[in-house]
């Protein structure tokens, strides 16, 4: 006879960054930032079912590149959970991914954010959204935004976050390089080149948050910025070809998301964005083009069986 296991899904979004301002490497290794987040229509999706102890099984594209050792985000948010509530229980944890590997949207930040939902669920612990957060800090700068969602400001190491005021719905294209980079050795590029020796800003650019405010697309597109972006370039210099086919194609507004290598595009409708990544798949300037839109809401459980 088949025992089937009390089980909760959760989803948790990608991210790209609308601004990115970066500023010198502190002593603890961290930069500080100040960006905006805005939450995306790629998603990872986490099974948690209740077993006695921990294991992991990851599918979707890019699985075969994530580890399934104890440096898994996921099995770490597993584990921090356990420790702040004190539980003694494992979890059977399947991993979905719908977000590019190692492409500076957040995929294993995500899994982390979707992990911590789901068991709190399953288990029963029942934590508020503070101390969630609180767990999420701990795990990586990016996890408390996918806990989150929506569109937010970020400071400190982006982990600091005040929601942001924005309507309407932007139009995404996301064109996937088939290496992704490192986030570590993005910041060391950064460091190098000496870029961040200029003032951080004591707040989110003014022109961007106003186009977020209005839904005003192409203003939004004339201001998006990443100050990791020319460090980005340099380690995969086949980025700039992406970059002027998506400019090229009639893009609003073109960025590398985070660390990169994923480029971000921003199109004016839907089929706005269809065609434009069909031109980039022509020119063949990425791995992939896939169509997103945001913001869209942070991680929670969309599904729960009772076993
Ligand atoms: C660059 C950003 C922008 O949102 O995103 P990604 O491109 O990774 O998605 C983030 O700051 C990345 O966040 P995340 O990937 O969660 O970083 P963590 O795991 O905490 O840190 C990985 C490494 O990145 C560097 N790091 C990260 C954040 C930060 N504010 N300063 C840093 O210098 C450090 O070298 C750190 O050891
Ligand atoms: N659950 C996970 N999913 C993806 N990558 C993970 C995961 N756990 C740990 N990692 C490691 O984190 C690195 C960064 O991956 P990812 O979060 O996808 O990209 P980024 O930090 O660029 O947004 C990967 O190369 C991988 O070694």
């Amino acid at each position: 006879m088949r025992v089937h296991q009390r089980s909760v899904t959760a989803r948790a979004p990608g991210k790209v960054n609308l601004s990115l301002h970066v500023g010198a490497r502190e002593a603890d290794g961290y930069h500080p930032l100040v960006t905006v987040f805005q939450a995306v229509s790629l998603v990872e999706e986490v099974t948690a079912t209740a077993a006695p102890t921990f294991s992991l099984e990851v599918s979707g594209p890019g699985a075969e590149h994530v580890p399934l050792d104890g440096t898994n985000l996921a099995l770490r948010a597993a584990h921090a959970l356990a420790e702040r509530t004190g539980v003694r229980l494992g979890a059977r944890l399947s991993i979905t991914k719908g977000i590019p590997v190692a492409g500076g949207m957040a995929g294993g930040s995500a899994d982390a954010a979707a992990t911590l939902v789901a068991l709190d669920a399953l288990w029963g612990t029942a934590l508020t959204r503070p101390e969630l957060l609180d767990v999420a800090a701990g795990l990586g700068a990016d996890v408390p935004f996918c806990l989150q969602g929506h569109t937010a400001v970020g400071v400190g190491r982006g982990d600091v976050l005040t929601a942001a005021m924005a309507q309407g719905e932007f139009h995404w294209v996301f064109a996937l390089r088939a290496q992704g980079l490192s986030t570590p050795e993005v910041f060391r590029r950064f460091d190098e080149r000496g870029s961040g020796l200029a003032d951080l800003p004591a707040e989110a650019d003014t022109a961007l948050m106003a186009a977020l405010r209005a839904g005003d697309a192409v203003r939004l597109g004339e201001a998006l910025s990443n100050d990791l972006q020319p460090a980005a370039l340099e380690l995969a210099p086949d980025l700039a070809g992406t970059v002027d086919a998506a400019r090229a194609a009639g893009a609003l507004g073109v960025v590398v998301s985070g660390s990169g290598p994923t480029v971000a595009v921003l199109a004016r409708s839907a089929a706005h964005a269809s065609s434009i990544a069909a031109a980039l798949t022509v020119a063949g300037v990425c791995a992939s083009a896939v169509c997103a839109s945001g913001p869209v809401a942070g991680a929670r459980v969309v599904q729960e069986h009772q076993g």
